[in-house]
């Protein structure tokens, strides 16, 4: 797929991945609107981008994922005023194990909701043009995360829904690919999550545990996750798939295509 011209909006686009994301975006052409809760970074974060790609090239939305209404209007304003829409990442996400109801609000049911949302607007049974969806996971969604386990479920289910969402698109020929990106650790500021009881929870004693982690997985950067988030928008041949990135290392994750496939003990 090539870029040029083309509608994105990212969510959780004020800093970290979301920033890398939208910036490569820009870099390659696409216009993109930046969806964040944070109206004061995100603002900063568009005059940043006009100065650098131009004032016409991206829109800030103030938007929680979380809200049905303040999602449904900042993706209808985009198509409004870009004219149409072609890549969608659902990025936004927190840890909470302490507030464990709102981890799930915002990376699962946010996930879902920026996903039927795009769909509506993209899929070409309603008129729209195709397109793809990354939905923004983990190498949690793909292992436990054992000092995180509602992290842990909210990206299994992200890797879940997005899975199943992809295959029927793909039947129903609705021209949309959905994808998943699952990195490792990565340098953001979500990382200082782990240093705050208010955030890790009943976890919050293990995080000598965490640490240990990290430091066995390593910390990769935003721009090197970026480059591969570029190949999965761009990489026509790909749908409902994983791609794994890890420091120095990135991969597509093979599924057993059903609970039967999985290497099991009789019993
Ligand atoms: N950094 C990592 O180690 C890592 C690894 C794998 C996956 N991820 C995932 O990447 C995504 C981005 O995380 P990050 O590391 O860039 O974190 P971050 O904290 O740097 O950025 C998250 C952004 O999302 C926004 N946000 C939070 N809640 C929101 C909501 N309800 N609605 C809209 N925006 C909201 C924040 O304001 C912020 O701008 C998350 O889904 C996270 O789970 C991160
Ligand atoms: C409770 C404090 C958490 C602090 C960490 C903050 C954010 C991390 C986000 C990443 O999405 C998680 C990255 C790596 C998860 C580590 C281990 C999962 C093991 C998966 C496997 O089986 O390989």
């Amino acid at each position: 797929m090539a870029l040029d011209g083309k509608v994105a909006i990212v969510t959780g686009a004020a800093q970290g991945l979301g920033k890398g994301f939208s910036e490569i975006l820009l870099q390659n052409g696409a216009k993109v609107a930046l969806l964040d809760v944070n109206e004061k970074v995100g603002n900063d974060l568009k005059a940043v981008f006009d100065k650098e790609y131009g004032p016409d090239r991206t829109l800030f939305w103030t938007c929680n994922v979380e809200s049905e209404e303040q999602v449904k209007d900042s993706f209808q304003k985009t198509v409004d005023a870009f004219g149409g829409l072609d890549i969608v990442c659902n990025n936004a996400g927190i840890v909470n194990e302490n507030n464990w109801e709102k981890c799930v609000a915002v990376n699962l049911n946010g996930v879902v909701r920026g996903t039927y949302m795009a769909l509506q607007l993209m899929k070409k049974e309603n008129g729209g043009r195709g397109g793809v969806i990354v939905n923004v996971a983990s190498i949690a969604g793909l292992g436990p995360f054992v000092t995180a386990p509602i992290y842990t479920a909210t990206k299994y289910g992200v890797v879940g829904f997005s899975r199943a969402i992809a295959e029927v698109c793909s039947m129903c020929g609705s021209g949309v690919r959905i994808n998943m990106l699952c990195p490792g650790f990565v340098r953001t500021a979500i990382l200082s999550s782990l240093h705050s009881e208010e955030t890790a929870g009943q976890f919050y004693s293990m995080a000598g545990f965490t640490q240990k982690l990290l430091e066995q997985y390593g910390v990769t950067e935003v721009s090197e996750v970026a480059e591969y988030f570029l190949k999965l928008v761009k990489d026509e041949s790909r749908n409902g798939e994983a791609l794994m990135v890890q420091k120095g290392q990135a991969c597509y994750i093979k599924f057993p295509q059903g609970a039967d496939m999985f290497s099991s003990d009789p019993v």
